[in-house]
C-alpha cells in the first residue's frame, strides 16, 4: 500500500479503528500473499513506465485525440504484456489483470481499441479454429502482427443472432467464400477496434453452400492492407461516432461488397465446408456462441473490479467529508456517520465479496464444462449457459446501480469527472447491453428454468436442485421463519421456485385459452424475468454463504467475524429489498420483518468502524482509482482544486469569447 506523506486526520482515525488486519484480507482477496506480491509487482512495473500519465487530462481532448491517445496507450500496455508473456510465460491471469476493470482501465481510461483483440478475437480463434488454423493465426495474433476484432452485431440485429444478414456464400469453382452485405441493416455495427484499428476480424455470417443456408458461422476476413492500413477493395469500414462512454474503444461499422476469402478462412473446429461444398454439421449449433459465453463469464469478475473502485472512492470520501449536524452543539459529522450513507455504501462492499466468490465459482464451472465439451460431452452446457446469462445480467445491473449510488453518495463532487465515477459508470452501464442485453439474458435463463421445472427431481442439475424441494407446494409455507442467513437463502429459493411455478401455470393457462406458446411466453415475460432474477439472487446468496464458510476456516478470528458480518449484511439487505416476495412465498411474518430491519441496522453499526478498512483491503492504488475524491491520503479538496486548475479554461484570466461575444452582447452591439 502506498504511504503518503500526510493523510487526512479523519481517514487516519478510521484506519486506527479497524478491527481486523487489512493486509490479511487483501491476501484473501488476491488468493494468497504470493498472489498479492505478484499483483503489486505487476502494478509497479506498469506504473513505472508512466503510461498512465497524461500531459493534458483526456477529458479535455477531442474525440479524435482521445482515440489517438487510446491507441498509443494500448500499444505501450500490450507491448509490456508481450514482454511479460515472453519473460515469465505469464498466462490468462495477466491478461485478465491487465485488461480487467482496475489496472486496465487505469491505463486505458475510457476503453481501449485493442481490448476486443484479446477478449474476443483471440478466444474465437482458440475456441472455433481447427488445430491447423490455430497454429497459423494465434501466434500472429498474440504477437500483434495482426490486430483483430469480433464482428457479429449489425445495424439491424444484435440480440437475434439468427437474424443476421451478412452472407458468406461458398463458390466451389474458386474454393472461396463471398462475403456480402445485402442491405444497409446488414452492415456490422459496434465491434470494438473495428473502425480504424483492426486489420483483420472474425465475421459472423450466414453460411450458404450448395444453395442452402446453414446459419451463423465464423470467418476470418482481412479488412486492411498490412502495410498501408488502407481498407481492401470491397470493404467499407469506419467509426460509428461518439457514445455515452467507452469513447476509446473505436467501435466501427463494416460492409462487404462481394469480398472473396479462401475456404480455409472459415473457422472449422465445429462445423465444416469441404472443398466440394459439402456441409458438415457441428455436434451442437450453439458451440458457435462459445466466445460470448466466455466473455459473459469474465464480465462477472470484471464487474467486481468496478464496484470495488467505486465503493473505495465513495467510502474514503465519506470519511473525509463533513456536512450538516447530527446532534445539536456538536461539530459537523463525517457523512459516513449518517446511517443512510452506510446503507448506500456497505452493500457495495459486501457485493464485491459476493460477486467475487460467485465469479470464481463460475470460472471453475466454465473451465470444467469447456473441458467436457472437448470430449464431446455437452450435458452441462445448458446449465452453464443459464447460469452465465443470469449472472452476467445481475452482476452488470447491480454494478451499474452500485456505481451510480456511489456517485450520488458523493453529492455534487461525485458529478465531477475528477471523481472518476462518471467515467466508471459509462464503462459499467455499457456492460448491461453488450455481450447480451440484460433482459434477453434473463429470458434465456428463464427458458432453462421453465424446462427444469418440468423435469423430475432426480435429474435436476445442481444449480436448480432446490426446485425439487420447493416444487412440493405443501412445503412452501410449512417451515417456520427464522431470522438467519440459512432461512433467507431458503426464502430466496422459495421465491424463485414460486415465481417459476406461477410462470409455468400462467403459460399453460394462456395456451389453454387459445394462445400459441410463443404469445403466452411473451405475455408472461415480465414475470419470467423476475423469476430468473430471483433464481440468480438465490444462487448468489447461497454461494456467497457457502464459499465464505469455507474461507473463514483459514483466516484469523477478527477477520472471520467481519467476513461473516458481510454475508449477513448482504443477505438481510436483499431480504428487505424483496420483502414483498418473501411475504408471498415464504412463512415470514410482519414481526419477522421488524426483526430483519433491526438486524440490518445492528449490522450497519457493527460494520461502520471497518468501513474504510474494508475498502482499503481492496488495495486499489491511487493511480488506478484515478479519483480526486478517493485517494489514499483523503486530500479530496486539495485534489479537486488541483484538477480544476488543469482545465484549459483556467490557462488565461479572460477568455477570447468575452471580447468576441459577451462584451458586444452586453453593450447591445451584437
Ligand atoms: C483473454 C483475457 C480476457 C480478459 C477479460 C477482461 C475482462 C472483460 C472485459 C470485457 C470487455 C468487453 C468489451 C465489449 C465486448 C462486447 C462484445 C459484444 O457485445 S459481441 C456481441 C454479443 N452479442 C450477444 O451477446 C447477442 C445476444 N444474443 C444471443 O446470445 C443469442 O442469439 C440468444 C441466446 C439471445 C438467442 O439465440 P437463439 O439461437 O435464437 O436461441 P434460442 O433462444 O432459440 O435458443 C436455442 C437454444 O440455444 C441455447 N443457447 C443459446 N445460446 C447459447 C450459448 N451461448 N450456449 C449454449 N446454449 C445456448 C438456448 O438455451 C436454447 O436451448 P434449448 O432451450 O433449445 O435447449
Ligand atoms: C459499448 C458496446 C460495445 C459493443 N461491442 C460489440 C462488439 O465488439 N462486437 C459486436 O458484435 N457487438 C458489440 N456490441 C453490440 C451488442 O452486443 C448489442 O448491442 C447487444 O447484444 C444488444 O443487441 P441490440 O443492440 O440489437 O439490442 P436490441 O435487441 O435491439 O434491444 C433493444 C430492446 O429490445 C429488447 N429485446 C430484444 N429482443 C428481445 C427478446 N427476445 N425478448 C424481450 N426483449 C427483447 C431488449 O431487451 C431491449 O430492451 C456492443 C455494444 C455496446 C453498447
Amino acid at each position: 500500500m502506498s504511504n503518503p506523506v500526510k493523510v487526512n486526520p479523519d481517514l487516519q482515525k478510521e484506519r486506527e479503528k479497524c478491527t481486523f488486519n487489512v493486509i490479511e484480507l487483501t491476501n484473501v482477496i488476491d488468493g494468497g500473499p504470493q498472489k498479492t506480491e505478484e499483483r503489486k509487482k505487476r502494478e509497479d512495473m506498469v506504473f513505472k513506465e508512466g503510461i498512465h500519465i497524461d500531459e493534458v487530462p483526456s477529458d479535455y481532448l477531442s474525440h479524435k485525440e482521445k482515440y489517438e491517445l487510446a491507441v498509443k496507450k494500448a500499444c505501450l500496455l500490450f507491448k509490456m504484456m508481450r514482454r511479460l508473456q515472453e519473460e515469465e510465460n505469464a498466462g490468462m491471469e495477466n491478461y485478465m489483470a491487465l485488461l480487467g476493470g482496475t489496472l486496465g482501465t487505469a491505463i486505458l481510461g475510457d476503453g481501449s481499441p485493442l481490448t476486443l483483440h484479446y477478449v474476443m478475437f483471440i478466444p474465437t480463434l482458440m475456441g472455433q479454429g481447427t488445430v491447423e488454423q490455430q497454429a497459423y493465426w494465434i501466434s500472429r495474433a498474440f504477437n500483434l502482427n495482426i490486430i483483430g476484432t469480433y464482428a457479429q452485431t449489425e445495424l439491424g440485429h444484435g440480440t437475434f443472432v439468427r437474424g443476421l444478414e451478412t452472407t458468406a456464400t461458398y463458390d466451389v469453382s474458386t474454393k472461396e467464400f463471398l462475403l456480402h452485405s445485402p442491405t444497409l441493416t446488414a452492415y456490422k455495427w459496434w465491434p470494438g477496434g473495428l473502425a480504424h484499428t483492426a486489420n483483420y476480424c472474425v465475421v459472423m455470417a450466414q453460411l450458404y453452400t450448395q444453395g442452402e443456408c446453414h446459419g451463423i458461422h465464423p470467418f476470418i476476413v482481412q479488412l486492411r492492407d498490412e502495410e498501408t492500413h488502407m481498407p481492401l477493395p470491397g470493404i467499407k469500414v469506419g467509426e460509428i461516432g461518439a457514445k455515452l462512454g467507452m469513447n476509446g474503444t473505436n467501435n466501427g461499422f463494416l460492409g462487404f461488397d462481394h469480398v472473396r476469402i479462401p475456404r480455409e478462412h472459415m473457422l472449422m473446429k465445429n462445423s465444416k465446408v469441404l472443398e466440394d461444398g459439402t456441409y458438415v454439421k457441428a455436434t451442437s449449433s450453439k458451440l458457435t456462441y462459445g466466445t460470448m459465453m466466455f466473455v459473459r463469464v469474465m464480465l462477472v469478475q470484471d464487474m467486481c473490479n468496478y464496484m470495488a473502485k467505486a465503493v473505495t472512492i465513495a467510502t474514503r470520501y465519506s470519511a473525509v467529508r463533513r456536512q450538516s449536524q447530527l446532534r445539536p452543539d456538536e461539530p459537523e459529522p463525517q457523512i459516513l456517520d449518517y446511517v443512510t450513507q452506510q446503507h448506500k455504501l456497505l452493500i457495495g462492499t459486501a457485493s464485491v465479496h459476493a460477486f467475487r466468490l460467485c465469479a470464481s465459482w463460475l470460472w471453475d464451472m466454465y473451465n470444467n464444462v469447456t473441458a467436457e465439451l472437448e470430449t464431446g460431452d455437452l450435458e452441462r452446457l445448458p446449465e452453464l449457459h443459464a447460469l452465465s446469462c443470469c449472472l452476467k445480467a445481475i452482476a452488470t445491473s447491480d454494478a451499474a446501480a452500485c456505481v451510480e449510488r456511489c456517485r450520488l453518495a458523493c453529492g455534487g463532487h461525485g458529478y465531477m469527472l475528477a471523481s472518476n465515477l462518471p467515467l466508471t459508470y459509462g464503462l459499467v452501464t455499457a456492460a448491461c447491453t453488450y455481450e447480451g442485453e440484460n433482459t434477453v439474458m434473463l429470458l434465456q435463463t428463464a427458458r432453462y428454468l421453465v424446462k427444469a421445472w418440468h423435469q423430475s427431481g432426480a435429474a435436476l442439475p445442481p444449480t436448480v436442485a432446490y426446485l425439487a424441494l420447493a416444487r412440493d407446494t405443501r412445503l412452501t409455507h410449512s417451515q417456520p421463519w427464522r431470522n438467519e442467513v440459512d432461512a433467507i437463502v431458503d426464502g430466496f429459493q422459495r421465491i424463485a421456485a414460486g415465481k417459476i411455478a406461477l410462470c409455468v401455470a400462467q403459460i399453460e393457462k394462456r395456451e389453454k385459452s387459445g394462445m400459441t406458446y410463443e404469445d403466452a411466453w411473451n405475455m408472461t415475460s415480465v414475470q419470467l424475468t423476475a423469476a430468473s432474477e430471483a433464481h440468480c439472487r438465490a444462487f448468489i446468496l447461497s454461494s456467497f454463504q457457502k464459499e465464505t464458510e469455507k474461507l473463514v476456516k483459514t483466516v484469523s478470528a477478527p477477520l472471520r467475524l467481519v467476513l461473516l458480518q458481510l454475508v449477513e449484511l448482504y443477505a438481510v439487505y436483499w431480504a428487505l429489498e424483496c420483502v414483498g416476495d418473501l411475504l408471498r412465498f415464504s412463512s415470514i411474518s410482519e414481526r419477522d420483518i421488524e426483526g430483519l430491519q433491526n438486524w440490518y441496522e445492528d449490522l450497519l453499526v457493527k460494520l461502520r468502524p471497518n468501513a474504510v478498512g474494508l475498502v482499503d483491503s481492496f488495495d486499489i492504488r491511487d493511480e488506478i482509482l484515478h479519483s480526486a475524491l478517493g485517494a489514499y491520503d483523503g486530500r479530496a479538496y486539495e485534489r479537486l482544486m488541483e484538477e480544476a486548475m488543469k482545465s484549459p479554461l483556467n490557462a488565461e484570466p479572460v477568455n477570447q469569447s468575452f471580447h468576441k461575444y459577451l462584451k458586444p452582447f452586453m453593450q447591445g452591439k451584437l
